[in-house]
């Protein structure tokens, strides 16, 4: 809650403080989940508490959380995105490519995760026989301009689309989808702006799972 705060996003405040799958713990990959997440030493904290000692680094803190944070540590690496209208937002989006690089970079999830997804019901324009055969370069190009990502690509990445109610829309069809895959994005919308998060909470990391949700979110977005 204290961090809710800190950073003015009261949204966090709905979820357990002490929630033993904090959003920060799988934000950004490279940050360590917190050692003691739940059921911190109270008597320690309170001693902290009268002592002064109440610092940084005295807690588990959820800064990354907000959306902007992870925005600040976005890879600099130059254009060669695709999928807007073109723009200055456009040149840094790789998230079509990053995608699916996950399935041709061979990136092993456990097999268990096969039967945990049903294939999503998304209107198909491309013929791809199967879903790992380049299927890149058969995916019409999306009219929303995937604004930044982070340097895992996967894991965190914003859409960015014309309207709210597009914006909406398209988080309804991921809505629903999810619902029926029983696994859900984290994410985060102002106006025209949809910042996801994918992770398997009963994993703490990437699965099969994620990446399925990600390509079906890859062609809701491309059909906004
Ligand atoms: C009980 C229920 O199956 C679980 O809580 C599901 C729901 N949706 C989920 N969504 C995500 N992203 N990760 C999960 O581990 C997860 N688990």
């Amino acid at each position: 809650l204290e961090v809710a705060e800190e950073n003015g996003h009261s949204w966090s405040e709905e979820q357990p403080a002490r929630h033993p799958l904090q959003v920060g713990a799988v934000y950004l990959s490279e940050e360590e989940p917190p050692s003691n997440p739940v059921g911190q030493d109270r008597a320690a904290e309170e001693a902290d508490a009268v002592l002064g000692l109440d610092g940084p680094g005295g807690h588990v803190v959820m800064l990354s959380v907000i959306p902007g944070e992870a925005e600040n540590k976005l890879s600099p690496e130059p254009s060669t995105g695709t999928c807007g209208a073109g723009g200055e937002e456009d040149s840094r989006c790789h998230l079509r490519e990053s995608l699916f690089s996950l399935d041709s970079a061979g990136t092993s999830f456990p097999d268990k995760e096969e039967e945990y997804y049903t294939e999503p019901e998304v209107a198909e324009t491309d013929p791809a026989p199967t879903e790992d055969s380049n299927s890149t370069e058969s995916l019409k190009s999306p009219k929303v301009s995937c604004e930044e990502r982070n340097v895992t690509g996967l894991e965190n990445f914003t859409l960015k689309i014309l309207n709210m109610s597009q914006a909406f829309g398209f988080m309804t069809r991921v809505a629903l989808q999810a619902e029926k895959m029983n696994h859900h994005p984290e994410w985060f919308n102002v106006y025209n702006k949809v910042q996801v998060t994918l992770t398997s909470h009963d994993r703490g990391g990437l699965t099969k799972r994620d990446v399925k949700l990600a390509k079906f979110i890859e062609k809701a977005a491309a059909s906004m």
